[in-house]
């Protein structure tokens, strides 16, 4: 109750949660399950278990499916297959389906199985930039200019991540100042939009406030995504801070999977089952169908032996068969 008291006075500028359905009708949902979802898993999942991950959730509705990464496969064995991944999907029309790469190497191979947006990913921070990249924040900005460069010539879509946007694991709290700097690079490469990761799960609704309000002096709203790991189970009280400035991307994991093996102490993503079920509960549209998102999030968890790290998807029982029944549960409606 403080929390949300506090939270209003000081974003007094900004929709408070009473009109933020009102403010916010439709968010949209950016799916990195089948990236940053499995990039950490250390059981191996074959190419076909990945294109039916990457099935069903476009079947569930979602039009943005973050699908591979075209990175060294020296550092992260579980994403070599992304040619495999890419060339096999069955494409919808009206799906993205982007994919990260960190050089012009990985840019080149993304195109040769026709990616149509890919995403680059500087750290917010030197430790982590040494860990997930081997070089600079500085050197990667290099890089990730000549990726951008080259993609916004071929006509291909950019997206920018800054990660460890609050905390670094090995250097501690980053300033909003730093990632806003970033941001502003990113966007003058020619990104569409920046994601802000949190990428250890470290953030709280008031770290998010201070970041947003100085990220927001570069950025306006709409080119922003928020990006949360949930290690301290803040994921959706950061997420309400965030819709609160008007930002309404953003991006979640299916099952709650996640993690990044450079960061140490990095959990799962902000399970996307439980962002649209708090969705619902807002009456804010995302046109998406929980009953089959929570199928595809049993599909995956049960293929890697594990529960489930959403809490929506463990919660519903066969007793809510269908989409209506979940909608009026969220809406307290019944
Ligand atoms: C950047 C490098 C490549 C530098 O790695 P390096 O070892 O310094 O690079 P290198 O240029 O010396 O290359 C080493 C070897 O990798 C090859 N190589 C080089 N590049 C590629 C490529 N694209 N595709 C395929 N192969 C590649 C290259 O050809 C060479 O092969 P060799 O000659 O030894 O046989 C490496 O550090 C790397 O791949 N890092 C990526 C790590 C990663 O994927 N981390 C997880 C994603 S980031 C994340 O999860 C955070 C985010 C985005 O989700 C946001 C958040 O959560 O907050």
């Amino acid at each position: 109750m403080n929390f949300i008291t506090n939270s209003l006075k000081l974003s007094r500028n900004f929709p408070s949660i009473r009109n933020l359905s009102a403010s916010t009708s439709q968010v949209r949902i950016y799916e990195v399950g089948p990236r940053d979802g499995l990039q950490n898993e250390s059981k191996l999942v074959p190419t076909d278990v990945k294109v039916e991950l990457i099935h069903k959730l476009a079947e569930a509705g979602l039009k943005d499916i973050e699908s591979a990464s075209f990175v060294s496969p020296k550092w992260v064995k579980q994403m070599a297959d992304g040619k495999d991944v890419m060339n096999t999907i069955k494409r919808v029309p009206g799906v993205n389906y982007p994919v990260l790469v960190p050089n012009l190497k990985g840019y080149s191979i993304a195109r040769q199985c026709n990616a149509e947006e890919v995403a680059i990913f500087p750290a917010g921070s030197e430790g982590f930039s040494q860990k997930n990249l081997n070089c600079s924040v500085e050197e990667g900005l290099r890089r990730f200019k000549e990726v951008a460069d080259q993609a916004v010539k071929d006509g291909v879509r950019v997206r920018g991540y800054v990660s460890c946007v609050v905390g670094c694991p090995y250097d501690g709290p980053v300033s909003p100042k730093a990632i806003a700097k970033i941001t502003e690079d990113l966007l003058s490469m020619g990104c569409y939009e920046v994601s802000l990761g949190d990428t250890i799960g470290v953030g709280t609704a008031g770290s998010v406030q201070r970041l947003l309000r100085e990220v927001l002096t570069v950025a306006k709203p709409e080119q922003l995504a928020l990006h949360f790991h949930d290690t301290y189970g803040q994921g959706l009280s950061n997420l309400l801070a965030g819709l609160e400035f008007g930002i309404t991307t953003v991006d979640s994991s299916i099952s709650g999977l996640g993690g990044c093996p450079y960061a140490r102490g990095a959990s799962g993503n902000l399970a996307t089952e439980d962002l649209v079920y708090f969705l619902y509960g807002l009456g804010v549209n995302t046109d998406l169908d929980l009953v089959k998102l929570v199928e595809a999030g049993r599909y995956i968890s049960n293929f890697l032996g594990k529960p489930t790290e959403s809490k929506v998807n463990r919660a519903l029982s066969d007793r809510f068969k269908n989409h209506k029944d979940v909608v009026q549960m969220a809406s307290c409606a019944v």
